[in-house]
């Protein structure tokens, strides 16, 4: 980011890359799209975060200016990727919010990151946007660090579903939004669609 060019973001980034890539073949973080990795592509939309944190296993992913963070759960999905990424913020930052993204969402974009910080709405826990069948997309989304015993409760559970995050029977249900372009929350899990993005720049 060019300093003062784009106010920073009152939000902790969090890029979850510590998943095995089973149906895209190989590594989809290090697969290119326009002269970047998928993984440089998300994290560029995060570049506007006081404070970045790379959730995956210790050396896997060189990234400048991020802090690693290994998972509390190894292997238990992105849930447990939001444990560690929630637990990291809370002693980074103390109390607040975490924008947590996937690799393979390469067309998130730091625009997209300020649309969810200005829809925070008070007593809310997360905010996510909905998808163009309505359903609420919990990659590419805020989480408040207040959620962490939720979390860590639906994993003590045996519970891997990222979408019972927002899903706080205590707190206020989730913000969501809809005025989001679907295409932002494109999510890469095949070589296909890579190639789909590829064709629609
Ligand atoms: N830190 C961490 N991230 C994970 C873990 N599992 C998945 N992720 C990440 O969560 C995001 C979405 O997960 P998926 O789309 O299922 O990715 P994946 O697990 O690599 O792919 P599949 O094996 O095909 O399911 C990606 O950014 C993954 O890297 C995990 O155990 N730990
Ligand atoms: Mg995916």
């Amino acid at each position: 980011m060019t300093p003062g060019t784009t106010p920073r973001l009152d939000l902790v980034g969090a890029l979850t890359a510590g998943g095995r890539s089973r149906r895209f073949g190989t590594d989809k973080a290090l697969a290119r799209l326009e002269g970047r990795t998928l993984l440089e592509h998300v994290a560029a939309s995060l570049e506007d975060c006081r404070v970045r944190l790379l959730v995956a296993p210790p050396g896997r992913y060189p990234l400048p200016g991020w802090l690693p963070v290994p998972d509390t759960r190894p292997d238990e999905g992105p849930l447990g990727a939001l444990e560690a990424a929630l637990l990291a913020a809370e002693r980074h930052v103390g109390p607040g919010w975490v924008a947590f993204a996937g690799v393979d969402l390469p067309r998130l974009t730091p625009a997209y990151w300020a649309l969810l910080a200005g829809a925070r709405a008070p007593g809310a826990r997360s905010v996510l946007t909905l998808d163009a069948a309505g359903r609420a997309q919990p990659l590419g989304a805020l989480y408040h660090t207040a959620l962490l015993p939720h979390v860590s409760a639906l994993l003590d559970a045996g519970e891997r579903r990222l979408r019972l995050a927002a899903r706080d029977p205590v707190t206020v249900p989730y913000k969501a939004i809809t005025w989001v372009s679907p295409q932002a929350l494109h999510n890469v899990n095949t070589p296909a669609d890579l190639a789909a993005l590829e064709r629609t720049p």
